[in-house]
């Protein structure tokens, strides 16, 4: 195993480790030295897979090598086995641990065992300002005579004791300053009986602990724990979860209103310019046509649709990662998925489906045992992306509130939006629990999900995240769908077969199928060429819907839903699409995400039709009762 780890980077330095607890800080400090944006945000578990980059002091190059946290090194997960193996490899010179300043003894006992499998090691002592604040003092000479090797007090996130620390790791990588001898015989000593070795490396980090830290005001945790017990309560979490969830969709829906029409009237006029110069250069019709009325026109739709909601809502959601509300909320709804025989930290990545299910899939590896892992990876899709948001806000505008963005409107908006992902949740939990009782059986496993104290958010790092490598990667990931299928769409609307184009004959042959889940030909194909990307779903319906080569002007949200009536559209076409958006197969990213960790084809097939099944299933009840009680 060890032999399996390919860098990119390992010519061109040291090759250091960065090793430690989860949430401790060391993707702070990996970012700091290396200045890369690796994901960091205030709860265990973000950081998955290898991160690697470059750094330089004192005209030495040393190749930073970012590990997820682990708490130990007996192998009782993947991200174990993989940091062991990597601090053990021929590869790594040097081990940088992290440890958390407010809670040591459980960093130490992580030390310890990397002094056991290697003597080049520096420690880190980060978070010391809020270890400082809470009254926490830690007397580093003496944990660095007890530890034996050299210990550095860092704040990583103000670059605090930065160069002290790599100054120090320059000297360990040189051998000028080495671990002590009686120390690396101590710890040698201790090998043997796992078990045995376990309790003495325990009982060594508390007798260290004990002696190196003082705690000058006793109750430091008072105001986590006064806030904590709002946010987790049985009565009062849940409320304020529902409540957020809605406050965040207002200030999205209601914030994005203006702007996304100010694009889309940008582009429109843009897009009359360049009609202009291409009648003046003579340009062919069909040329035009394609690059215009194709590419050009879908193009715009995405980004005016996508850009200011994803600007509102991702920087929102990143302030609540930061602050450390996301594993507040993988605690309120701990029991609901032990009920379900899945894995409490399922929410967390389902808190990431919001952004992207991608992601989201990716994340499942926070959760050890390969059953919830399944279970979490093939539900992820019940949360809707950022893609399907905006399908979700026009239709609820337009039908169920009335499509005026007026402030009453946006709440009412948000509000039924907010129904709709709870529907969503409320699946996951269903349909995890009856995977648990059918493919997956199983008990589910216990763990013990932390609470990391809250944390001001930086309100810098939070734009930088949210905007360049959540937004900006979202929005390219659209466009560079967007313009082919732009372009697909407009030959399929304007190549004939006889009387009809491509894109009419294929929504006719499937329009009778459609209709028995209560949608018609057009909404059903928008959905499966929208399999790339869900953001140009609505885009597909629209030019379907006009059929003809001149795309329409979204001018406002009343032209457009003029457009749904006239096209036969009834308040169960709406109610069933809004279903569908939540309820039909994974985009293709995801897919081959969830290929990729899964490495299983079956899996991959069941995560497609898991979410297929149920939509066509629930739609064509959902149309059966409507037709039986005569409700439309
Ligand atoms: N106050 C303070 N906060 C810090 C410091 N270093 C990191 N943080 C914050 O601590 C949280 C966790 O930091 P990360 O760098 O993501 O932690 P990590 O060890 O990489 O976590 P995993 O990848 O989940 O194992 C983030 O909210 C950081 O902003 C520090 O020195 N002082
Ligand atoms: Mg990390």
């Amino acid at each position: 195993m060890a032999d399996a780890f390919v860098l990119q980077n390992e010519k061109n330095g040291h090759v250091i480790t960065l090793a430690g607890n989860p949430n401790v800080g060391k993707s702070t400090v990996f970012n700091q030295l290396t200045g890369l944006k690796q994901h960091t945000g205030n709860w265990p578990g973000k950081t998955v897979g290898l991160a690697e980059g470059i750094t330089e002091t004192k005209g030495k190059y040393y190749c930073l090598v970012d590990l997820p946290g682990t708490y130990s090194l007996s192998s009782n997960s993947e991200e174990e086995e993989v940091a062991q193996a990597f601090i053990q490899s021929d590869l790594s010179e040097a081990t940088i641990c992290v440890c958390d300043a407010t809670s040591l003894e459980r960093s130490l006992n992580l030390v310890l065992q990397i002094m056991q499998i290697t003597d080049k090691v520096v420690v880190c002592v980060n978070l010391i300002d809020e270890a400082r604040k809470k009254g926490i003092v830690v007397d580093i000479e003496k944990l660095q005579s007890l530890l034996g090797v050299p210990v550095i007090a860092t704040a990583a996130r103000q670059t605090e004791g930065l160069d002290d620390l790599m100054a120090t790791l320059a000297k360990v990588v040189a051998g000028e300053v080495k671990m002590n001898p009686y120390m690396k015989e101590a710890l040698v000593s201790l090998e043997g009986n796992q078990e045995e070795n376990t309790k003495a490396l325990l009982d060594r980090a508390t007798v260290i602990a004990n002696d190196v830290v003082e705690f000058t005001d006793e109750d430091y945790n008072r105001g986590d724990r006064k806030l904590d017990q709002i946010l987790t309560q049985r009565m009062t979490g849940l409320p304020i979860m529902i409540l957020l969830l809605i406050i965040i969709f207002w200030l999205t829906i209601q914030g994005a209103n203006v702007p996304s029409n100010a694009i889309a009237n940008l582009f429109s006029v843009i897009g009359g310019y360049l009609n202009q110069f291409a009648s003046y250069i003579q340009m062919p019709e069909w040329l035009r046509g394609a690059l215009i009325d194709g590419i050009y026109n879908v193009l715009s739709t995405v980004i005016s649709v996508m850009l200011p909601p994803m600007a509102i809502f991702f920087p929102l959601f990143t302030l609540l990662e930061d602050f450390g509300y996301l594993p507040r909320v993988a605690f309120n709804l701990d029991k609901n998925f032990a009920k379900a025989g899945a894995c409490g930290k399922q929410a967390l990545t389902m808190c990431m489906g919001f952004g992207c299910n991608a992601a989201g899939v990716v994340g499942t590896r926070i959760i050890n045992s390969p059953r919830e892992k399944l279970i979490a990876i093939v539900t992820n899709n019940f949360v809707p992306c950022n893609g399907r948001f905006p399908i979700l806000i026009s239709i609820i505008t337009m039908f169920f509130v009335g499509s005026s963005v007026s402030l009453g409107n946006g709440l009412l908006s948000a509000i039924f939006l907010a129904a709709t992902v709870i529907l969503g949740v409320l699946t996951t939990f269903w349909i995890s629990q009856l995977l648990s009782k059918t493919i997956l059986k199983g008990v589910p496993s216990s763990f013990t999900l932390e609470l990391p104290p809250y944390r001001k958010p930086q309100i810098g790092s939070v734009i930088v995240r949210s905007i360049f490598d959540r937004t900006l990667f979202v929005l390219w990931r659209a466009i560079i769908v967007a313009a082919p299928a732009g372009l697909v769409i407009w030959m399929m609307a304007n190549i004939m077969i006889g009387d009809s184009s491509i894109l009419s004959l294929v929504t006719n042959v499937i329009d009778p199928f459609a209709r028995l889940m209560g949608l018609d030909g057009t909404i059903l194909m928008a959905f499966i060429l929208g399999f790339p990307a869900n953001e140009i779903v609505i885009p597909i319906m629209v030019m379907g819907y006009l059929s003809k080569s001149t795309l329409f002007e979204f001018d406002s949200l009343d032209q457009f839903k003029q457009l749904l009536l006239d096209n036969g559209w009834t308040w169960l076409t709406a109610a069933n699409t809004i279903l569908f958006t939540i309820y039909h197969w994974p985009c293709s990213t995801t897919l081959f995400t969830i290929y990729q960790e899964t490495k299983s084809s079956k899996w991959t097939w069941i995560s497609f039709l898991v979410p297929t099944v149920m939509g066509i299933g629930t739609l064509m009840l959902t149309t059966f009762l409507a037709h039986l009680f005569h409700l439309v």
